[in-house]
This record gives structure tokens, C-alpha cells and sequence, in this order.
């Protein structure tokens, strides 16, 4: 999967110090850091006066050289800062800057722009009330708020805030981007992300779920090998067929639905059956959950089946022991209460929670909620990029369900499948817009399909 890499605090220090061991100079990743923030403030908040506010470690240290940077490009820039620097680093961008520094307190005066560069991921707790009120203060009579890395009280790791945090229009970050910038409620402070390279090598499994590349469409293929998507309906026949109808709409060459009784205003396209039979081996995606309600023979009969399965909804409550999944060549499309309910209150962030989810039961799993994580028992998270809050509405996890179907059907393998169709169903409920409903979403799919 393509996308931004995501690293852990410590992962973060242990890259920076693998390219300090290799004779990079920290003051040189400094440099880097404070010239990307200084390049960043410029373009995104034009040259207005700039209010930087220093802390005493590194994330201060970046914004002593931001500082810097800005004053020689003519910018009119002040910094407030918390104590003198204590790293040796934060020491040597402090005494590179010419300019002003006052003690940041009640007197520090507004400015139009205003870079946080108080913590980054060297926060240890909570920040003194009195701090968090001069940083209210002047995030609220700015005009842009800049975040350097994190912004300060946001948990590198959980994405949990430590104290009241004020909204950033922008967070600039360095080398990977922090669990933080994608899992709630930090997310939701951030705004915009920019990652600048610093130079630092960056390996790991963890990413943001980027553009997907789905495979051309084979001009010699047929209706199965475009891939048969095989639903089986429940007692609320209307989950799946919006379920349906996004699995027809993503591009699958052939949907199928088991259901006791017809299901009126399905497309003609959407082939209803009564009979359910699963070893088919042109079914590319088996789809069960969407609209099931308590009949845990239908699971069953899914788990009987070869081929690949999206497991959504009511059939997530009727899995008993994760174990059930293993082997079974399985996505696993949890919301939060249905997630706890089967794998209990695991420990660490959403997406180790995930992860761990994903080794116990063998199935990719994709853990839903306004910050989704899809993890892979091979180790691999992809975190999914911001999705309007309109999504909270019902049968949006419904056309998921069937989006991921269709998707793996078509090809592509489980984890794949899952990231690509939660990044298209947030780009879909982007164009079908905030008054949209489930069903406005499912027909705003080719055109998020388009965008690729
Ligand atoms: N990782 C990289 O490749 C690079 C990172 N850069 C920047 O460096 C920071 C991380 O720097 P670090 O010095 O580790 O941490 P911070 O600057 O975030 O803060 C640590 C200092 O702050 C004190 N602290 C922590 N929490 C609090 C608090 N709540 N109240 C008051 N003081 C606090 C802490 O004090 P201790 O004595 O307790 O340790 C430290 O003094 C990263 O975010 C990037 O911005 C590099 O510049 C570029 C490469
Ligand atoms: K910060």
C-alpha cells in the first residue's frame, strides 16, 4: 500500500538516532525541521508577522531555526519563549537566532500567525494550566495556527489530548508522520498534515492509507473475472442491498444475493436467488452481516465457503471465538461496540488494538469510526486520511461492506482491498456531500472511483 509512513515516538528517536550514528549532526535534522516549518508558515499563512512559541526541548529547538528562517526572508517574527532551552541541539538553534525572545506569560502580545513549537513528541504530561491558557490565548486572536510536529498536549502515540488543545489549521512534520495525526481526538486538531523529508530512513509497516491503485480492467476479462460478489440477506433486507448496490457500483462484474424473499428496488443488475450456493468457485467475495440480524446459521454457511468473506455487522456478533476466522480468508469490518464486544478492551492505540485483533482471529481487520484503522496479521496498518463527519449515518458501513466485497473480488488481496475501499468511501461521502444518505453514497462511487 502506498501512503505516508506512520512511526511511533520511539521508532521516530531511534531513526534520528540511527542517522546521528551515521554522522548526521542533530543540529543538521534540526535545520532541516525548522527550514520545512519556516518554507510551510510561508506558503500556507503568507508573510504576516509570526508569534513562534518555544519550548525547551527539540520541537522548541525547531522553532528557534523557523524563526531564523523567517526573519531572513524579511518576515517580521517574535519568539515567546517557555525557560531557556535545555538540549544541547534547542541550545545551538537558540543562539543561531538574532532576533527578539521574550518569556512567553499573559503579556505576550497576539500575532496574526502563530507557530506552536512548545512539544512534539517529547511530551511527558499535561501542560501547566497558566501555559495552556496563554496558548488558548493566542491561538484564538491568530489568524492562522501552525503546529510543529504535534501540536502540544497531543499524545504522539494514543492520539489522546493531555490538556486543552486549540484547533491548528496546519501541522508540519518531520521525517513520518505520529500515530497522532490520525487517530482521534487528535486528529481533529491538526488540520492539515505536510510531512517534510529531513533525510531520516524510514521503515516501517505503518502508513496512511494513500491513493489506491487498483489494477486496469482486463479488455479480454468476463463478468466473473471483473469478480462475483455473493451476498447473503438477513432479516432486514435493505442493508443489503445498499451493500449490493456499492459492491455493483465499485466495480464488480457480478452481484449476487441469497435472499427468502425478493427485495424490492434492488437493480435488475443485482441477481436474487434462493438458493445459497457457496462453493461456487467463481465467487470472488462472500458478503454476510449487512441486515442479518440473529440468524447465526447464515454465518455459518458462510464460514462453510472457500472463498474470501467480508464479515460486517450482525454477523460480527454471531462469530462466538475470534478463532472461527482463522483460515478463513477473512475481513473483519468491526465499528467500536461490536469490536469490544467480540475482542474485548485490548491495551495500546486503536490500531495496536486492531493489529492484535487481526493475530488472534487471522482476518484483516478493519476497526471503523471517524479515525478507521485496517490491520493485517502480517503487521501491516493503514490508517485511513480525515472522512467527513457526515459518514455517521446509517447504512454507510453497509456500503463499505460492500465496496470492500467488490473490491476483493475484483483481485485484490484482503488488506489491499480493505484500504482501498475505506480511502474511496471517504472520498465518496466527500462528493456526495453533507446532506447525503447512504444510498447518495453508493452512487457517488465512480465518481470517488474516478479520482484515482
Ligand atoms: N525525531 C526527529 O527526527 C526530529 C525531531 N525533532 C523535533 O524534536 C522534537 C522532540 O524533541 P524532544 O526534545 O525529545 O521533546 P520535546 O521538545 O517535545 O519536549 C521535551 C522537553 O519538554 C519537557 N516537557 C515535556 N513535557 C512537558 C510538560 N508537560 N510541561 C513542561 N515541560 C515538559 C521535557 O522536560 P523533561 O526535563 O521532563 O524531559 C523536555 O525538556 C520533535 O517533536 C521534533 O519537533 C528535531 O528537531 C528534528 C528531527
Ligand atoms: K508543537
Amino acid at each position: 500500500m502506498s501512503g505516508r509512513p506512520i512511526l511511533t515516538a520511539e521508532r521516530m528517536r531511534a531513526a534520528e538516532q540511527a542517522a546521528i550514528d551515521a554522522g548526521m549532526p542533530v543540529e543538521t535534522l534540526m535545520e532541516r525541521a525548522g527550514a520545512a516549518l519556516a518554507e510551510a508558515t510561508v506558503r500556507f499563512g503568507a508573510p504576516l508577522p509570526v508569534l513562534i512559541l518555544c519550548g525547551p526541548g527539540n520541537n522548541g529547538g525547531d522553532g528557534y531555526v523557523a524563526a531564523r528562517h523567517l526573519a531572513d526572508r524579511g518576515i517580521r517574527v517574535r519568539v515567546a519563549a517557555l525557560g531557556d532551552p535545555k538540549s544541547d541541539a534547542a541550545k545551538w538553534a537558540r543562539s543561531k537566532f538574532n532576533g527578539e525572545v521574550e518569556q512567553l506569560g499573559a503579556e505576550t502580545g497576539r500575532a496574526p500567525i502563530l507557530i506552536d513549537c512548545l512539544f512534539g513528541t517529547g511530551l511527558k504530561k499535561a501542560l501547566q494550566p497558566d501555559l495552556v491558557e496563554q496558548l488558548l490565548r493566542l491561538s484564538t486572536d491568530a489568524s492562522v495556527c501552525i503546529a510543529c510536529d504535534l501540536p502540544s498536549g497531543a499524545e504522539s502515540d494514543s492520539g489522546e489530548l493531555l490538556n486543552d488543545v486549540p484547533g491548528f489549521g496546519l501541522t508540519v512534520t518531520f521525517g513520518a508522520l505520529k500515530p497522532a495525526h490520525r487517530l482521534m481526538p487528535a486528529m481533529n486538531k491538526c488540520g492539515r498534515v505536510v510531512l517534510a523529508d529531513i533525510g531520516l530512513a524510514i521503515d516501517t509497516a505503518w502508513r496512511e492509507i494513500g491513493r489506491p491503485d487498483l489494477p486496469p480492467l482486463d479488455p479480454a476479462g468476463h463478468k466473473y473475472s471483473r469478480g462475483l460478489v455473493h451476498a447473503l440477506a438477513g432479516k432486514m433486507p435493505g442493508a443489503i442491498a445498499l451493500s449490493t448496490v456499492a459492491a455493483a457500483r465499485s466495480g464488480a462484474g457480478y452481484v449476487r444475493v441469497s435472499t427468502s424473499r425478493a427485495i424490492d428496488g434492488l437493480p435488475s443488475a443485482i441477481v436474487q436467488t434462493d438458493t445459497a450456493i457457496l462453493d461456487d468457485p467463481r465467487i470472488g467475495c462472500i458478503l454476510v452481516g449487512p441486515g442479518m440480524g440473529e440468524i447465526p446459521q447464515l454465518l455459518t454457511l458462510a464460514l462453510t465457503a472457500r472463498a474470501p468473506k467480508v464479515i460486517d455487522a450482525d454477523a460480527i456478533g454471531q462469530v462466538g471465538d475470534a478463532e472461527r476466522l482463522r483460515g478463513q480468508d477473512a475481513i473483519l469490518t468491526p465499528h467500536s461496540g461490536e469490536f469490544v464486544r467480540l475482542f474485548g478492551k485490548l491495551p495500546g492505540n486503536k490500531a495496536e488494538q486492531a493489529l492484535e485483533a487481526a493475530c488472534r482471529s487471522g482476518a484483516v481487520v478493519v476497526y471503523k469510526g471517524p479515525d478507521t484503522v485496517v490491520a493485517s496479521p502480517d503487521g501491516r496498518i493503514g490508517f485511513a486520511p480525515p472522512a467527513p463527519a457526515w459518514l455517521a449515518s446509517a447504512g454507510t458501513g453497509d456500503v463499505l461492506a460492500g465496496m470492500i466485497a467488490a473490491l476483493r473480488a475484483r483481485g485484490l488481496e484482503a488488506f489491499e482491498a480493505a484500504c482501498a475501499a475505506v480511502w474511496l468511501h471517504g472520498r465518496a461521502a466527500e462528493i456526495a456531500g453533507p446532506h447525503m444518505i447512504a444510498d447518495d453514497l453508493a452512487a457517488a462511487i465512480p465518481a470517488a472511483l474516478d479520482l484515482r
